[in-house]
């Protein structure tokens, strides 16, 4: 069999979600004209992992350039739990914030699913709350907020295959409350045909080759190899991998995906870059989440969806 010559359209994660920003901006000026008020975030960042506190920066300028109120609360590394909980109580009955974010990792001694299960639904902007989490394996995605990640990855697809999802196959490889289970429910919804695979999946290479959409969302850098990509499959990255870069010496690193880009795009039809794709475009989702709780808390008929 001879190469496939094409080489895939990249998508751009980038270009869309300063696409999504701009109307999200638009959307909040409205409502500020409207009510006079603003939608509120607040981000909460435990700990000095700078990784992390790039992505806080990040989504407070962001909040910022969308007109919104943003709050940014850095707390140390040794906080108490209690300390999180009672801030988290705070922002919940706060009346100026309509999402509340709380950056994870969180440190080892702090519960997780605790502080997590205590923001209210309607301000869960992350959408990681059980009740949010059941909205969307229910099919209630109007009445749900989505994780952002898994939301960006759909509007990405939607903008780039121009036919129906429906009845592709999907395989999302990765089963994280945070991208692979959202992301399938989200495939169902748009009624793919989905396979979520993971660390115990036999023949992992032969059932990406099914598939017509793939999503990888395992934090393995260029686990996904070329030969696994059936000629002409959208493939989404949603690896974000630090790994050391030799080519430049010295502690040099460079961000890859899950996916062995260079050869995914010879086989792919499209393929999103990282960086540059996926990552942007959870950042925008946050915005568009903070939009539609603010317009729910304030008891105003939703927008048109952006997907
Ligand atoms: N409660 C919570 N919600 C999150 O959504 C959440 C979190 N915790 N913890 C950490 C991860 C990571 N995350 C990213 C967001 C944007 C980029 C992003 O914009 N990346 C750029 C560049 C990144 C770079 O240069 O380092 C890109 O891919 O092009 C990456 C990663 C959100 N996260
Ligand atoms: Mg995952």
């Amino acid at each position: 069999m001879s190469q496939p010559s094409l080489q895939a359209t990249l998508i751009d994660g980038k270009a869309v979600a300063a696409s999504v920003r701009a109307e999200i901006t638009a959307r909040a000026g409205r409502l500020f004209a409207e009510t006079g008020r603003k939608p509120g975030l607040a981000v909460v960042l435990v700990g000095e992992d700078p990784a992390s506190q790039v992505y806080v920066r990040n989504k407070d300028k962001a909040a910022a350039a969308c007109g919104f109120h943003s709050v940014k609360h850095t707390l140390p590394a040794d906080t108490a739990e209690a300390d999180l909980l009672a801030l988290v109580a705070a922002l919940n009955a706060d009346e100026a914030i309509h999402g509340i974010l709380v950056q994870l990792p969180l440190p080892g001694h702090i519960d997780e699913g605790k502080v997590l299960r205590l923001i209210r639904p309607e301000k869960d902007v992350d959408g990681f709350h059980p009740v949010n989490v059941g909205l969307l394996a229910t099919g209630d995605r109007e009445q749900a907020l989505v994780p952002c990640t898994p939301a960006g990855s759909l509007v990405l697809l939607k903008r780039t295959l121009d036919r129906p999802l429906a009845g592709l196959d999907a395989v999302v490889i990765g089963r994280s409350n945070i991208v692979g289970k959202p992301m399938a429910q989200l495939l169902l919804a748009e009624s793919c045909t989905v396979t979520i695979a993971h660390s115990r999946t036999r023949n992992l290479p032969d059932v990406v080759r099914r598939a017509d959409i793939v999503v990888a969302a395992v934090g393995r850098p260029e686990m996904v190899r070329g030969d696994w990509i059936k000629p002409g499959a959208t493939v989404i990255d949603v690896g974000i991998n630090r790994v050391p870069d030799p080519a430049r010496g010295g502690d040099a690193t460079r961000l890859v995906g899950d996916v062995a880009f260079a050869e995914a795009a010879a086989h792919a039809g499209a393929i999103t870059p990282v960086p540059g794709g996926v990552g942007p475009m959870t950042i925008a989702m946050l915005m568009a989440n903070t939009l539609t709780a603010a317009r729910r808390l304030l008891g105003l008929a939703p927008e048109p969806d952006l997907f």
